[in-house]
């Protein structure tokens, strides 16, 4: 029998990217609400209830509500796709390749916490050198990320589009989360195996979709005698045996003058390149924001739960 799907938010950015996913499979039924309804309560607690796997598309706000309207349901799986939950420790992480046991955890879980866009190029990137010992606890870490515009849901899309509005966006790149207290920072604390909060610094650029996360290290400052090539052995050996985190080839970064953030635009993969020699390296993870940033990776945990 066909899974019921129920996407809460299935008209906004994010959901209507996991619909799209969904629309050739004969595998899952999906629940929805018209355009219209979108925000009447009474129906969304009713789909809600009757689905297999809810998956929440919703700001914060919204997502604790629907996860209140399944209280006493002890039956429908849910996958979140808001910063809710992701520190949560009675929800999976949605992160299936950030360890060996995760893909198992988010298959078994009745709560799954998707991932946010920036933490899953910057956790990429950081835990694989945390679980090896290379980054010591003190080590200052910092993150310069750019996203394609989507990223900030049907409101930056608008303001990016529309030049008629009063709070119209004109600028062709442009840095936020100034205060560095970005919403992410936990996350990455978090599941990036961190004792000290990442200095963040996100950015937007004047494209739909795509995203270049960045996290440059000095090497006399880690553990052993690291070089661009140890830091990248460690990180191909780390994620061999999958296909969605991939580790660029050294000779392919060396060779590439730019990397350009659309790149991957489209693609739910997710690239790692290590540049530099001698005593720094730049990390880099190229995705796309909606892909393996948000609705890629939410198709992915769902596949994973219905494979259980
Ligand atoms: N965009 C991205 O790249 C990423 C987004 N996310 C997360 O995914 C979630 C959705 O984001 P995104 O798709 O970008 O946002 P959008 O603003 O594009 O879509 C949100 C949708 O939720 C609906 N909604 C808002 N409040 C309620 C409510 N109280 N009840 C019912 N429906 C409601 C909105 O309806 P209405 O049209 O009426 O406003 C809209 O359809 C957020 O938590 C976001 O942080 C995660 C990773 C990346
Ligand atoms: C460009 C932009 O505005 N991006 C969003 C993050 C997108 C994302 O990952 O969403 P979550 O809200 O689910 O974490 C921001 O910085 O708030």
């Amino acid at each position: 029998m066909a899974a019921k799907i129920f996407i809460d938010g299935e008209h906004g950015t994010t959901g209507l990217q996991i619909r799209s996913r969904m629309e050739s499979r004969r595998d899952v039924e999906m629940l929805s609400i018209p355009h219209e309804e979108r925000r009447n309560a009474a129906m969304r607690e009713d789909m809600l209830n009757s689905a297999d796997i809810a998956i929440l598309c919703l700001p914060d706000d919204a997502s604790r509500e629907a996860v209140a309207m399944l209280s006493g349901n002890n039956k429908v799986r849910v996958i979140d796709t808001s910063t809710a939950y992701r520190t949560d420790p009675d929800w999976a992480y949605g992160f299936a390749e950030m360890d060996k046991a995760q893909a198992g955890r988010i298959r078994a879980a009745r709560h799954v916490a998707n991932p946010g866009c920036y933490p899953t190029g910057a956790i990429g990137l950081i835990r694989p050198l945390r679980a090896a010992g290379i980054v010591p606890d003190s080590y200052p870490v910092t993150i310069n990320a750019v996203s394609g515009y989507t990223g900030g849901g049907k409101t930056m899309i608008a303001q990016m589009e529309d030049a008629s509005r009063d709070d119209h966006i004109d600028a062709p790149y442009f840095l936020y989360g100034l205060s560095l207290k970005h919403k992410h920072v936990p996350e990455m604390t978090t599941h990036g195996l961190l004792s000290r909060p990442p200095i963040f610094s996100p950015s937007v650029g004047r494209f739909a979709q795509g995203m270049l996360v960045q996290v440059p290290l000095y090497l006399e400052d880690l553990e052993g005698d690291q070089t661009a090539e140890s830091i990248h052995a460690t990180l191909a050996e780390y994620y061999a045996g999958q296909d969605i985190v991939q580790v660029a080839p050294l000779e392919t970064s060396a060779a590439l003058p730019r990397l350009n953030a659309e790149e991957l635009a489209g693609q739910d993969i997710m690239r790692l390149y290590v540049f530099g020699s001698g005593s720094q390296v730049n990390l880099v993870a190229q995705f796309d924001n909606l892909g393996k940033g948000a609705s890629g990776a939410a198709v992915q945990n769902m596949d994973l739960m219905l494979s259980a």
